[in-house]
């Protein structure tokens, strides 16, 4: 049997490791992912109660389903999750994340299984796997994408987000978000960002089938909405075959 190679850059690990401390601050490192929250909820939500046919007034569509979201940091996304129903794991390549999110869901009272690992060294199956801005910070994406194919059960639902690779990916989140330290300095390598074809392409080759791609999109007046334009960051929902 062939060994499956970490997915995990430790530059990255370490990167992000250190923002654990406020990760939690509205206000702090992670503030982008606060203010893509409610957008990124709201395109989950559509997406969970169209694959399983549910009911978009029910308080806990996720209930009875277990979720896995992969690259989790302090756990932004996993404590709405599991307040949607879900039972949830949390991972991440930082220890320090994964010790910041075990603390605030403990105070939270929420129950959910977090582990400094990749992604690789997951064996269980679940019903949804969620992994948003984080493709483009891996070691192997080829290799990430089979380890979140092999993560998602028959009949599973996968849920990604990504920056696209564009000139205004480019100008938005590098030079002027990071340029005016709005995300910490160095976090993107644009090189690393992916198309929508790019990811399309690794998903169909882990044996998944793409389902919908919305555009993310930012405008001062609005914030994060979600868009017809993928130019800065979208979303990608799969489905086994
Ligand atoms: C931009 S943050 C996104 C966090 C979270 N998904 C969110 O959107 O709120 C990227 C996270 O991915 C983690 N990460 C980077 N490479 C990873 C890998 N190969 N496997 C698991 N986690 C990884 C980082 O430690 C960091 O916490
Ligand atoms: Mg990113």
């Amino acid at each position: 049997m062939m060994m499956a190679s970490s997915t995990i850059d430790p530059r990255e690990a370490q990167h992000f490791g250190a923002m654990a401390k406020d990760w939690w601050d509205p206000k702090g490192s992670s503030a982008m992912l606060h203010k893509l929250n409610p957008v990124r909820l709201g395109y989950i939500r559509a997406a969970v109660d169209l694959h399983w046919d549910g009911d978009d007034t029910s308080f806990t569509p996720l209930a009875g389903k277990t979720a896995l979201d992969v690259g989790c940091g302090a756990g932004l996304l996993c404590e709405p999750l599991a307040r949607l129903g879900a039972a949830v794991t949390g991972i991440d390549a930082a220890a320090e994340n994964i010790a910041v999110a075990q603390a605030h869901a403990a105070q939270a009272g929420l129950a959910i299984d977090y582990r400094a690992v990749g992604v690789e060294a997951m064996t269980g199956r679940f019903d949804l796997v969620t992994s948003l801005e984080v493709i483009e910070h891996v070691a192997d994406p080829a290799g990430f994408v089979r380890g979140l194919a092999e993560s998602l059960a028959d009949g599973g639902l996968l849920v990604l987000s990504t920056p696209n690779r564009t000139p205004l990916s480019r100008l938005a989140l590098i030079t002027l978000a990071e340029g005016t330290g709005r995300i910490p300095r160095g976090t993107h390598d644009w090189d690393k960002f992916l198309t929508p074809e790019d990811l399309t392409d690794l998903l169909e080759r882990a044996g998944l089938t793409v389902t919908d791609v919305q555009g993310l999109g930012f405008s001062p007046a609005t914030g994060f909405v979600l868009s017809g334009s993928t130019q800065l960051d979208y979303f990608v929902t799969a489905k086994r075959v």
